[in-house]
């Protein structure tokens, strides 16, 4: 396969320091030659540039949604590119940066298929709009954007429509979901699967499972977008909003394997990595240690 690295050293939408650093610390510990050993032509698309703003500025288009014109700038580009990307057949690999470069992402990729389904795998729900959010993060807006739910500002990005049908959106692993979201996720109908419920059925014939829901209804791309913060706190120090009560590492590469070898998955965002707060590197370790054996599943 032919990867292309997307790093997007964001962090308007989490609105903390660290998670821009993320893109060059993962090269730097070897991510490309990790790639390449699993036979996979990798290209190194460099950073999507990211206009500097001060965090005075932060309120200026929007009082909920913080540095809300920058992350509509980045997020265009990082679509374009994304888009670019699938219709040359190659797997975009988009590094994050915090989560709300999934609104990008995932309208570069809806563009280039006629019927995409998400993966959505994360403590969080990130389906907040700028009414329902308690932070003003953009980083907690991104699937409910992407399902056409909140501000236009973000519902058209790059192109305007509804980027994924919400029964094709799956999100895996949430147990911190604010009670805004939870209203919206009864309304629409949304797919959501706590860390206990995952148990209960298994792993892998969940994955079974929703593989058969989007075979029916004739889905012909997975975008998955993986947050860090996805796996139990005790194991990521270096992300920025940390919860407990979630998966181990085992469990983890369990599920991203399963789900890289459907052959389904043709594009992925991996975010939420900050490594100010990482204790000795832990959670980047971690974080290349699951690139490495997703990877090694992606034909
Ligand atoms: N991508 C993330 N880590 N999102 C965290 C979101 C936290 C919270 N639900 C909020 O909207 O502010
Ligand atoms: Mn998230
Ligand atoms: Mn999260």
């Amino acid at each position: 396969m032919n990867i292309n690295i997307i790093g997007v050293p964001l962090f308007y939408g989490c609105d903390k320091q660290g998670p821009q650093y993320a893109p060059d610390k993962l090269r730097e510990n070897n991510l490309i030659d990790i790639l390449q050993k699993h036979n996979h032509k990798v290209f190194d698309l460099g950073n999507i540039h990211v206009p500097s703003a001060d965090s005075d500025s932060k309120f200026l288009y929007h009082r909920n949604m913080k540095y809300v014109n920058s992350i509509v700038t980045v997020n265009t580009n990082l679509a374009h590119l994304v888009n670019i990307s699938i219709n040359n057949n190659d797997f975009p690999l988009i590094i994050g940066g915090d989560h709300s470069l999934s609104i990008g992402s995932i309208a570069g990729v809806s563009k280039a298929f006629k019927n995409i389904a998400v993966i959505w795998l994360d403590a969080h729900a990130d389906i907040n709009t700028h009414e329902t959010s308690p932070s003003g993060n953009v980083h907690g807006m991104p699937l409910g954007a992407s399902m056409g739910i909140g501000h236009e500002d973000l519902t058209n990005l790059y192109y305007k429509e509804t980027k994924v049908r919400p029964e094709n959106v799956f999100i895996l692993g949430a147990r911190d979901i604010d009670s805004g979201e939870i209203d919206l996720i009864k309304e629409k109908n949304i797919n959501v699967y706590s860390p206990e419920k995952m148990r209960k059925i298994g792993i892998e014939n969940l994955v079974d499972f929703i593989l058969d829901k989007l075979k029916e209804s004739d889905v012909d791309a997975i975008h998955l977008s993986f947050d860090m913060d996805f796996i139990d706190s005790s194991y990521v120090p270096g992300t920025g909003t940390p919860v407990n009560n979630g998966f181990n590492v085992d469990e983890t590469k369990l599920l991203l394997r399963k789900l890289a070898q459907t052959g389904m998955i043709k594009s992925m965002d991996f975010v939420e990595l900050n490594t100010l707060l990482d204790e000795n590197d832990k959670t980047l370790n971690l974080a290349i240690e699951i690139l490495d054996s997703v990877f090694e599943c992606i034909k």
